[in-house]
């Protein structure tokens, strides 16, 4: 009632005094300075509020503008009122190694699914190790060899596909091939996980069925069936985990409230996987089973333990995820510059053809040529699909971080996108694609791995680092030992969003069979 009888000289004020006060109360969280971080440099909004990362996390471009901001403030500046952003792969090592004493921070709390953790949100040093140790066995080098005839055989699938709709003996047919290689991961992760793909290259479209109610799980026959793009509820669940991550634990609530239809998203994505694992637990076989749930239930039975359904479908949506866009986006990226480098796709080509005894690469054959590995390592430099600062927390007794001491409970981090920029690692041209610069006789090599963390490092660091390295050289072999790759337009970059992995929008490639 109050409210409605105030006249405009009152509202103007009350607008101004809540202004006053709100400037006031940032400007004192400032100067108590609870973190002892006032020292180092950033801009002046990021030091008194998160409001100017949430800015910079809305335009996309979150690794280039901190790039930028630790070419201008230096090595060490403030991205928030409370977290410090490094620029060096020393501190890097400092934070991510064995013996750190970090935690995964807040941030990591938006991407639990079905409210319960998993490997990748599990926050407690005690609870990761349990989950890390649990899973570790179906993802070493031995394992994705053995699956490797698996991405051969989907990854051939898709090269079918393009060859009767692209190739053709007049002009070249320029097609986006950002929803292919999308059908193409999505594929091979179900095989992984589920072992079976999705049918996305046979179908040519991301559509997918599963039931409208779905109950974690316990599903009926006569259920009403719906029809969901799978690739869009990934990428808005994406979205949503991201920002309400980004946000201040007292804004989270709010964040949620406000994206709603991206919430919706996530609960359709786990309604999804409880689907499918529901399906999978269906069929019984009497082979050895390849996929990761057969695995893993197989690895339970013998080691007599139990494990609660919901926590392994917590397990499963994010390795899900994990494993498709991180793998999707690096190979388009790696599409895109060798198309770009017709130099590079030469020597790559060259390479291959001495070493392939056919048309699909078997993994034995590949595996150590030096040039596929450069072209490979390039692109996850370049490119750095994973690229910020992977937030940690600091412990409680505190710690030193580049030589400098940091309290308990600031956040820190390393963006993967700024070390992988390095000028003094890397040379004075970082931006340039030059598979090259790994080979030259070993003299950087020490060095460039020092500052090479596109699967991050220490007991967090990627767990599906042997399974993508497998699928993205079979798949780069594949799809190059086949064809001559052109850009439609050489000069346009390349299009990329940053979320927490960077998403690439499009990229508009011909092909020409050799
Ligand atoms: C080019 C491909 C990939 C890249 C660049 C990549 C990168 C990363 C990075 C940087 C992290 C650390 C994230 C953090 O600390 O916040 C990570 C963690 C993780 N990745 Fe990957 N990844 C890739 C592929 C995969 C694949 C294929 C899988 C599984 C099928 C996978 C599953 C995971 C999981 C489960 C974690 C959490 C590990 C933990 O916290 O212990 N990733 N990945």
């Amino acid at each position: 009632m109050l409210i409605l009888t105030l006249d405009w000289a009152s509202w103007t004020f009350a607008v101004i005094a809540t202004v006053v006060a709100l400037i006031g109360y940032l400007l004192l969280l400032y100067l108590r300075d609870p973190h002892r971080i006032r020292q180092y440099p950033g801009p002046f909004l990021a030091k008194i509020t998160y409001a100017w990362l949430l800015g910079v996390v809305i335009t996309r471009r979150r690794s280039q503008i901190i790039h930028e901001m630790h070419k201008k403030y230096g090595p060490i500046i403030r991205i928030t009122p409370s977290e410090i952003s490094f620029s060096s792969p020393e501190a890097y090592y400092d934070i991510h190694s064995a013996s750190s004493k970090v935690t995964k921070s807040a941030f990591y709390d938006a991407f639990a699914s079905i409210g319960l953790s998993n490997v990748f949100t599990a926050r407690s040093k005690i609870e990761h190790g349990q989950k890390r140790k649990l899973l570790h066995s179906l993802f070493t080098a031995e394992v994705s060899r053995e699956l490797s005839g698996h991405t051969q055989t989907i990854t051939s699938r898709l090269l079918d596909e393009w060859s009767t709709r692209y190739v053709s003996d007049n002009e070249c047919t320029w097609f986006d091939c950002v929803p292919w290689i999308s059908f193409l991961a999505f594929d091979t992760i179900s095989d992984f996980i589920f072992g079976e793909s999705f049918g996305m290259i046979r179908a040519s479209s991301d559509i997918v069925t599963m039931p409208k109610d779905v109950r974690l799980g316990t599903i009926s026959a006569e259920c009403t069936l719906q029809k969901i793009s799978l690739i869009k509820v990934v990428s808005k669940r994406e979205a949503y985990n991201y920002f309400v991550g980004v946000l201040p634990s007292w804004w989270k609530a709010v964040g949620r409230r406000v994206l709603r239809s991206e919430a919706q998203a996530s609960k359709i994505f786990s309604d999804f996987v409880a689907h499918r694992l529901v399906q999978r637990l269906s069929q019984s076989s009497t082979e050895a089973p390849h996929d990761l749930v057969g695995r893993f239930l197989k690895k339970s039975t013998t080691q007599n333990e139990t494990f609660p359904r919901d926590s392994l479908i917590a397990e499963l949506i994010t390795i899900l995820v994990a494993g498709s866009d991180t793998t999707r986006n690096s190979l388009i990226a790696a599409i895109y510059y060798l198309a770009k480098s017709t130099n590079a796709q030469r020597s790559l080509q060259n390479e291959l053809d001495a070493h392939m005894t056919s048309a699909t690469p078997a993994i034995g054959e590949i595996e150590a040529l030096p040039f596929l590995g450069a072209c490979l390592n390039e692109t996850l430099r370049l490119y750095s699909p994973v690229p910020i600062g992977l937030p940690r927390t600091v412990p409680a007794s505190g710690m030193v971080i580049s030589g400098d001491a940091f309290v308990g409970g600031t956040t820190v981090g390393v963006p993967i996108y700024t070390i992988h920029r390095d000028e003094s690692v890397w040379g004075p041209r970082p931006e340039e694609f030059r598979p090259e610069r790994w080979l030259d006789d070993g003299r950087n090599s020490k060095a460039h791995l020092h500052a090479f963390k596109p699967f991050s490092e220490g007991p967090a660091s990627c767990i599906g680092k042997h399974l993508a390295l497998m699928q993205l050289r079979l798949m780069i072999a594949a799809i190059f030992k086949r064809f001559d790759v052109a850009l439609e337009d050489p000069t346009r970059p390349l299009r990329v969003e940053d979320w927490f992995v960077r998403r690439v929008t499009e990229c508009r490639v011909g092909i020409r069979p050799r």
